[in-house]
């Protein structure tokens, strides 16, 4: 099993009366589908398993418990993708190129034209390497964070929301880019969204959180 989590517990709002305690697991190439109504924990659970929520209960990677893996490796190989991703300061050149500037970078080296090869793949126009980030459409911004989370190669993306700010033209492009990167080994992907317009993935499945 590529990534599983047992008796993953936490309350809602830091109210015991919304107390959430979910099992699941996903194999490699597989994509689970968080379920839920507005305000249901789908969000949470994907922060608790990125280990940027605190929660009981204990997540595994290839075998291997959260509990050996620091936690900032743990968040690179588990990544979680906010569905209104943070970027800094600086170009998208500088965004993209970021996470290899700190020791916790993965081991690669960035490559700029693996990441305009990318950026072409989510229909980004390549004019934009050197514009401010800032000054990007929240759709041009939710690609760049995407691309900037596959460049520093996961094993496990936790995406919420990850289309909501993106047209149709790029969705498609999207997941055909998250299907292909689905299919190198021990990957898996969890996914939060609210458009039911992930059918084209493969292998998926989904997890119910009911109201608490
Ligand atoms: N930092 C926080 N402080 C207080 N309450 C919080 C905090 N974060 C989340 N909550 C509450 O926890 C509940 C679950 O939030 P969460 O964002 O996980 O929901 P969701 O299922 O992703 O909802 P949506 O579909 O609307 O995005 C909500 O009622 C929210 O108000």
């Amino acid at each position: 099993m590529l990534f599983n989590f047992q008796n993953i517990n936490y309350t809602l709002g830091g109210n015991p009366a919304r107390q959430i305690n979910l099992t699941g697991s996903l194999a490699a190439g597989n994509v689970l589908v968080v379920r839920g109504a507005s305000g249901a924990g789908k969000s949470t659970l994907l922060r608790a398993l990125a280990k940027l929520q605190p929660c009981h209960g204990e997540a595994f990677l290839l075998g291997q418990s959260w509990h050996h893996i620091p936690p900032p490796v743990w968040r690179i190989k588990v990544h979680y993708l906010a569905q209104q991703p943070a970027l800094f300061d600086g170009s998208v050149a500088d965004n993209l190129a970021k996470p290899f500037t700190t020791n916790l970078g993965s081991k690669h080296k960035f490559d700029p034209d693996r990441a305009k090869a990318l950026m072409q793949e989510l229909l980004l126009d390549e004019k934009l390497w050197l514009q401010d980030a800032q000054t990007l459409s929240g759709g041009e911004a939710a690609r760049v964070a995407f691309i900037r989370s596959l460049l520093i190669e996961p094993r496990v993306l936790l995406l919420d929301e990850p289309t909501a700010a993106l047209d149709e033209a790029a969705r498609s492009a999207f997941y055909k880019l998250l299907s292909r990167w689905l299919r190198e080994p021990n990957r898996a992907v969890l996914l939060v969204s609210h458009i039911n317009d992930y059918h084209i993935l493969p292998n998926v499945s989904f997890i119910d959180i009911s109201p608490a």
